[in-house]
């Protein structure tokens, strides 16, 4: 039995297998510019973060029906599950859909018919976070709030991804306090490919209570100080960092370094179609290449509970950290 973990940083679109791209390529009558799943995957050959995005923009162009959107997230909760993943707070993003005219309803209703029976299905509780494209206005993101309105009982925060360097989290201020005056959570990506000043950025005018990545926030002694002293979780994702060329080699990964700074951090798996492993792999790839001790994974899953947003649901979260707790390796 796997240890039990929640993933706090999971794209849904980047769950999208090449085998479920081409089924819904054809099932839409979409072309994809791959002759077949082999060649696809041969293009997961990253440069950086943005020739990744590029792909992941093109393929979740496949995405169309609501059908489509349940299809996607209940192959992702049935893998996840498999893996030990008890809860998942899972992001999407609805500005990428909308640029081909399918609308943030087809997204969130359709990623809810899977969700919706999720605990039933599959034993895994689940939230959904909007993202905001912070290479998109400001103006966008406050539209795409307005247009989440009517979903909001299916929505429990937002968050901001895509290309980061040269979008501080300062931009989307104003959408981030109407985010908070709906009670939605607040988190952000920042140090991934941006600096350290993105991260306190986030913190001081977005107010988010999660740092996505966050991995260069260790260019910055005084912040990783205050990430201690506040407690402010980290999700990261190694072989996201892999894949994306944040660190050289998995062995390079200073998770070791954060955990013994005092931080609170998780291992999640990003897009783990495109980088190579779901949650339970992670977890295995982190134990075995950076040498970490039974304390640390217990920690590392302690934590992933800790840091998710089941503050409506305390006995839920009491039960996950008693399973965690309670685990024999
Ligand atoms: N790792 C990542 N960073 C920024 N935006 C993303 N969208 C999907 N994955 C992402
Ligand atoms: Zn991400």
């Amino acid at each position: 039995m796997p240890l039990p973990k929640a993933e706090l940083h999971l794209h849904i679109e980047g769950t999208l297998e090449p085998e479920l791209a081409f089924e819904l390529a054809a099932r839409n009558g979409v072309s994809l510019p791959y002759a077949d799943t082999e060649e696809l995957r041969a293009a997961y050959r990253f440069q950086g973060l943005q020739s990744f995005l590029d792909l992941y923009y093109e393929l979740m162009s496949v995405l169309r029906t609501e059908q489509d959107f349940a299809d996607l997230a209940e192959a992702y909760l049935g893998r996840a599950a498999a893996q030990g993943v008890r809860h998942a707070e899972i992001f999407f993003d609805p500005q990428a859909h909308a640029r081909r005219g399918v609308g943030i309803g087809t997204v969130v209703e359709g990623l809810w018919r899977a969700l919706g029976d999720s605990e039933r299905n599959h034993g895994v509780s689940t939230r959904l976070i909007l993202c905001f494209l912070r290479d998109e206005s400001a103006e966008s993101a406050m539209e795409t709030l307005r247009a989440a309105r009517p979903h909001l009982d299916r929505i429990t925060g937002v968050g901001l991804d895509s290309a980061e360097a040269g979008h501080p989290p300062a931009k989307f201020r104003e959408v981030y306090e109407a985010a908070a005056a709906l009670g939605l959570r607040r988190v952000a990506h920042a140090g991934e490919e941006g600096p350290p000043a993105y991260i306190t950025e986030a913190l001081d005018v977005l107010g988010v209570e999660r740092v996505d990545h966050g991995l260069r926030c260790l260019e910055d002694p005084a912040l990783v100080e205050r990430l201690v002293r506040e407690r402010v979780p980290l999700t990261l994702c190694p072989l996201s960092n892999v894949r994306l060329h944040a660190v050289d080699t998995l062995a390079d990964h200073p998770l070791p370094t954060l955990l013994d700074a005092g931080l609170l951090c998780t291992v999640n798996s990003d897009d783990p179609a495109y980088f190579g492993g779901y949650a339970g792999d992670t977890f295995d790839a982190v134990r075995d290449t950076l040498h970490l001790t039974e304390d640390r994974l217990r920690e590392l899953a302690r934590n992933s509970f800790l840091a998710s947003f089941l503050e409506d649901d305390e006995e839920r979260r009491a039960r996950y950290l008693a399973e965690v707790e309670a685990y024999t390796f």
